[in-house]
């Protein structure tokens, strides 16, 4: 019987990134390595699936802009179309992989597995990971039963909804954490799942990628004692459509600035309270400030940067605040 076909977009990261000697784990250069050397070092990919390769970008994913999610996007939603191909794995760096990956969980409508993995050790260290996470990855994305359940992120043996993941800490291989739990975990070439996600995505979703030509700018930033009004201010000078609140505790505004997010708010820029804590984060409309009120959004339990990626989603299909409220907790 014929293997699965898997098509593997490159993008750089430390997946491909090549250090001095293999002793360098945290020291390396990024995006060295080319996506045919990436396929070439695990023979074992040829067992689990027909593997080819497209070279997207060559890049750490700390340099990932608007357009890059937009050129990936789309060349997944076409990629998926296709009738000789099953599924689809990127690899990407870690530092931004959970945005891409929430990206692409909202906007491209498939059930075929997209699988998004990246490595925390270069290609070149001793006991490197992304061999490993390779291999699982495209494991789960020729595997039917991968199917329907959104865009997914492999690590460290480990399956995660795009929608949950976090890269939670810089320095482990056991890097990639959803507040509410893996959905499966992949061992020895089999995938085994525990749970589906609950919330929109890909096929069920009413954004559409192929029906977004520009992501509008949406900033962020940070809450931390003493906080004054002039990051807010000058995002909003600089053209933010919506500002998210990296908020502190439940995603609490200190009383200094919220005379200056409801004058922005005014102008009409959207103002998205979300929680900077580190476990994740869980804010409610109306708890620590009146947003029936002042018109404000909370972003419930999606971290800053997602909630970045969800607003710029929404902005670009129209919504209002009204609108933007249902997408943070449908979605
Ligand atoms: N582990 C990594 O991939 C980190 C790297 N800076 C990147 O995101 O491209």
């Amino acid at each position: 019987q014929a293997k699965p076909q898997v098509v593997l977009l490159a993008t750089g990261g430390t997946i491909a990134g090549a250090g001095a000697t293999a002793a360098n784990s945290a020291t390396y250069q990024a995006a060295k390595v080319p996506v045919d050397k990436l396929i070439a070092g695990v023979p074992e990919l040829a067992q689990v699936a027909q593997v080819r390769g497209e070279q997207v970008f060559q890049i750490a994913s700390e340099s990932f802009t608007n357009e890059h999610l937009l050129t990936l996007g789309k060349r997944v939603a076409a990629l998926v179309k296709q009738p000789d191909v099953d599924g689809i794995v990127i690899t990407h760096g870690t530092d931004t992989l959970e945005e891409t990956a929430y990206f692409l969980n909202l906007t491209v409508h498939t059930d075929k597995p997209v699988v998004v993995v990246g490595s925390m050790r270069p290609s070149t260290a001793l006991s490197a990971d992304g061999v490993l996470n390779l291999l699982n990855a495209v494991t789960v994305a020729a595997a039917r039963d991968s199917r329907a359940k959104g865009v997914l992120v492999v690590m460290n043996d480990e399956i995660h909804t795009g929608r949950d993941v976090s890269k939670s800490i810089n320095i482990r291989t056991e890097a990639f954490k959803s507040p509410w739990g893996a959905l499966g975990m992949v061992v020895e070439g089999k995938g085994y799942w525990f749970r589906a996600p609950a919330k929109r995505h890909t096929m069920n979703s009413e954004f559409d990628i192929e029906k977004i030509s520009a992501l509008p700018q949406v900033d962020i930033a940070y809450g931390y004692g003493n906080l004054n009004d002039i990051a807010y201010r000058a995002f909003a000078a600089k053209g933010a459509k919506a500002l998210i609140h990296a908020g502190t505790g439940n995603g609490s505004v200190a009383a200094p600035v919220v005379p200056a997010l409801r004058e922005l708010r005014s102008q009409g820029v959207q103002i998205i309270r979300s929680a900077r804590v580190v476990g994740g984060g869980f804010v409610l409309r109306n708890a620590e400030q009146p947003d029936d009120q002042y018109d404000w959004v909370v972003a419930h339990d999606l971290n800053p940067q997602k909630a970045r990626i969800l607003a710029m989603v929404a902005l670009a299909h129209g919504a209002d605040s009204k609108a933007l409220q249902r997408m943070f907790l449908e979605y």
